[in-house]
């Protein structure tokens, strides 16, 4: 039984589906397109900081949300919520009027970089499909989630992908043979998403930064299965410089992690987050005891990846 399946149960009137939090191993960011998309060159990773989604039938009509765990009073429970977007699009798609109780457990931190509301979604398609029984195909499920965000259709399968276009166009076919280990620093500061494209236009057009579009020495080595300390200097974020420009106490926090032995601090997507690559699990945990990075983050959490998303969770039933 794989570790998606091994993760799901489902009585009756009830889907739970866990997902996982993505990082950006690769992040070359393009030039801004006429549709407000970047166009992006990108190696995601699915890893092991899981969002828990429970969908269930309702006596009501209509959909409702609840959430719970770290950081919930930061996610709204209105129709901004990305998981009730993702369960009305679906309805919409199936032709029936949707009705459900959905209920996420955060443990993917909240506006990180780490596509928790991507992830949410994602699960919500995945488990809603099933409580409605609407038989989609893999196909049909990636368009409904990159209907609803450019990370949403990796944050179905997970494990390891290049992105292209604006993030939403997969390549599945890479083989990963190593797991590696993180250490994921979350900070008090705030960026968002847009905020931080914004801010590599302006570095843009002051001629700091370029296009890293070469991302074939990257995938080779995960290929091959290098250990961490041959990784370490091939992750890219073509993003990183505008979140420290944004927020310039990032810097110190990758520091602090450097000085305690971290082989490479590496911001997590369009940050604030920062994620230190470990030799092995025993080397995450124990930076993860460093007092002076514990003192400059916010929380910190062991994680390693890759690890599978939700939507293999729907094998067999299609
Ligand atoms: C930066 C990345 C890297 O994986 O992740 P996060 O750091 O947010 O987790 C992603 O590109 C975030 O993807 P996602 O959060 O799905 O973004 P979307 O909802 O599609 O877009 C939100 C906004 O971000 C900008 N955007 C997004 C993707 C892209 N390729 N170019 C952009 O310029 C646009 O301004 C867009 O209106
Ligand atoms: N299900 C959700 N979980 C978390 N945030 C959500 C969700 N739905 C909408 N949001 C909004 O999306 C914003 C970005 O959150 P998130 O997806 O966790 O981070 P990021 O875009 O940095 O990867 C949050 O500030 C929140 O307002």
């Amino acid at each position: 039984m794989s570790e998606a399946l091994a993760r799901h149960s489902r009585p009756t009137g009830t889907v739970r589906v866990t997902v996982p939090a993505k990082i950006n191993l690769h992040l070359g960011v393009g030039d801004l397109r006429a549709d407000g998309f970047h166009d992006l060159t990108t190696v995601y990773q699915a890893i092991s900081l899981y969002d828990t989604v429970t969908v269930s039938t309702s006596d009501r009509s209509g959909l409702r949300i609840t959430v719970t765990g770290e950081g919930a009073d930061q996610v709204p429970t209105d129709e901004r919520n990305l998981a009730l977007k993702a369960a009305k699009l679906l309805g919409i798609y199936g032709h029936i009027s949707p009705a459900a109780v959905i209920h996420l457990d955060k443990r993917i931190p909240v506006a990180g970089g780490l596509a928790g509301g991507s992830a949410d979604a994602a699960a919500t398609l995945v488990a809603c499909a099933q409580l409605w029984n609407l038989r989609l195909s893999d196909i049909e499920l990636e368009k409904l989630a990159a209907g609803l965000g450019s990370d949403v259709p990796f944050c179905l399968r997970g494990g390891i992908a290049l992105g292209t276009g604006r993030g939403e166009e997969l390549n599945h076919d890479l083989k990963a043979a190593a797991t590696y280990h993180w250490v994921v620093a979350t900070s008090q500061a705030h960026i968002s998403t847009p905020e931080c494209y914004r801010e590599v236009d302006r570095l843009r057009a002051n001629d700091i930064g370029r296009y890293s579009y070469h991302v074939q020495p990257l995938l080779k080595a995960l290929e091959a299965g290098l250990p961490a300390e041959e990784i370490a200097p091939l992750l890219v974020n073509d993003m990183e410089a505008a979140a420290v420009s944004l927020r310039p106490e990032l810097s110190s926090l990758m520091h602090a992690g450097l000085d305690a032995g971290a082989l490479a601090a590496h911001v997590s997507g369009s940050g604030p987050t920062v994620l230190f690559l470990a030799r092995d699990e025993a080397h995450a945990r124990s930076l993860a005891k460093s007092p002076k990075l514990r003192a400059s983050a916010k929380a910190l959490h062991v994680a390693h990846g890759p690890v599978a998303g939700p939507a293999e969770q729907l094998t067999g039933s299609r």
